[in-house]
């Protein structure tokens, strides 16, 4: 068989994605050359964005296979370089554009991407396990989803996911590790092993605001950010960063989780965010032989969804009660969801039909400009 052309080379090269970035690697300027000698052996130049790029192993495999498949490849040879500083920015603009002002995406009008803040009046009741399986939920649909851990002082949205890379940094520009096909970006990232946050509501809101501006999102078609509990400055900085983000409240059916439940949604009043309804979490405990065991009472959910419809004077329903089973903590523990993990299972069931309740659509805008570009550093 005679040896590829380059044309069927750069074809195959055309439909390779950057894990991360999700876009052609040729449109990103990632590929630095194609030689093919005439026994059809073919060596591929790549150029990272950083020498440290975490993905640089799959996205040799990618190439390596795509280049594979084309008739007449006998071998395929990958050569790593790493971008200059002009590459680099050559990259960070055809991503985010010329502009310099920081300006979060979601904010703007036109935007598509749908947000929800994930919110609970106390620790524990499963927030970011809602979160995570939502997340992966949708993703497993074909969806484009973000997730921001914005539990800035209980941050285990990473964990959970299973992603253990640090974000690369293009210039200003952050990148955001995938996980089951989620996009993901914590302060775990970029803290050093479990130290703990220490910061006042002002320092909190600057990180968001670089957290929502500075990394490059892509065209989302959900973002779910997972706030810490409570009713704190979080929340208060969401409302002001994006104005239309809805609030979906996690509680468990305990009476009185109920009741903290319902502040951390009537916050909504203040920011007068929409309230996208409520979640009830560990509602009961199936016994092998199918009974239902209530370990935390019942009830909760609708008294916080009957509640805050008065409060705010506008339906909100009660969206799901995912059962207590001890294969979610587990599957949570190995970064891996039970969505995921065990479709079958109850608890993935109740996930599953909360994410058909969000009734998504795919935003159909590839290529939209959505990104601007930004001078600051993160944490400056
Ligand atoms: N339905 C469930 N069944 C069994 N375990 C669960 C369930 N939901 C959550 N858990 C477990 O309960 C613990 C607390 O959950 P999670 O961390 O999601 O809560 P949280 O509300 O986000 O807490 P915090 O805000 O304090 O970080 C975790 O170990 C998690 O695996």
């Amino acid at each position: 068989m005679s040896a590829p052309s380059q044309d069927a080379v750069r074809a195959a090269l055309a439909k390779v994605d950057d894990p991360e970035i999700r876009k052609p690697l040729p449109e990103l300027g990632m590929i630095k050359g194609v030689d093919i000698s005439d026994s059809g052996d073919v060596s591929i130049g790549i150029y990272l964005t950083t020498a440290s790029c975490p993905m640089k192993t799959e996205i040799g495999d990618r190439v390596r296979n795509a280049v594979l498949d084309v008739p007449g490849v006998a071998d395929v040879d990958i050569e790593l370089d790493v971008m200059n500083d002009e590459q680099r920015t050559e990259l960070r603009k055809s991503l985010r554009g010329d502009s310099t002002e920081p300006l979060i995406p979601f904010a703007q009008p036109g935007n598509l991407t749908r947000v929800y803040a994930v919110a609970s009046g106390k620790g524990g009741v499963g927030k970011s396990t809602v979160t995570v399986n939502l997340a992966a939920s949708l993703a497993a649909r074909g969806l484009s989803v973000g997730v921001l851990d914005a539990d800035i002082y209980g941050h285990s949205v990473p964990r959970m996911l299973g992603s253990t890379i640090r974000p690369t940094q293009v210039e200003q520009m952050i990148i955001p590790p995938v996980a089951h096909d989620v996009k993901v970006i914590s302060i775990a990232q970029f803290t050093s092993g479990n130290a703990p946050v220490v910061w006042r509501g002002p320092m909190l809101h600057r990180a968001l605001q670089q957290f929502l501006a500075d990394v490059f999102w892509g065209d989302l078609d959900v973002l779910l950010m997972d706030l810490p509990p409570g009713t704190g400055d979080v929340a208060i900085s969401i409302g002001q960063l994006i104005p239309t983000a809805e609030i979906l409240v996690v509680t468990t059916p305990q009476q009185a989780a109920a009741e903290v439940a319902e502040r951390a949604g009537a916050i909504a009043l203040q920011t007068r965010q929409k309230i996208a309804g409520v979640v009830e979490n560990m509602s009961w405990f199936e016994t092998p032989d199918g009974q239902r065991m209530e370990l935390f009472g019942s009830g909760g959910g609708e008294t916080v969804a009957a509640n805050l419809t008065r409060a705010v004077g506008a339906e909100v329903p009660l969206l799901g009660q995912i059962p207590l089973d001890p294969q979610v903590r587990e599957d949570g523990d190995e970064g891996t969801p039970i969505v995921l993990t065990q479709p079958e299972s109850a608890p993935a069931k109740a996930f599953s039909s909360l994410a058909d309740s969000f009734a998504v659509r795919k935003r159909g805008l590839v290529g939209m400009n959505l990104g601007i570009d930004t001078t600051r550093n993160l944490m400056s």
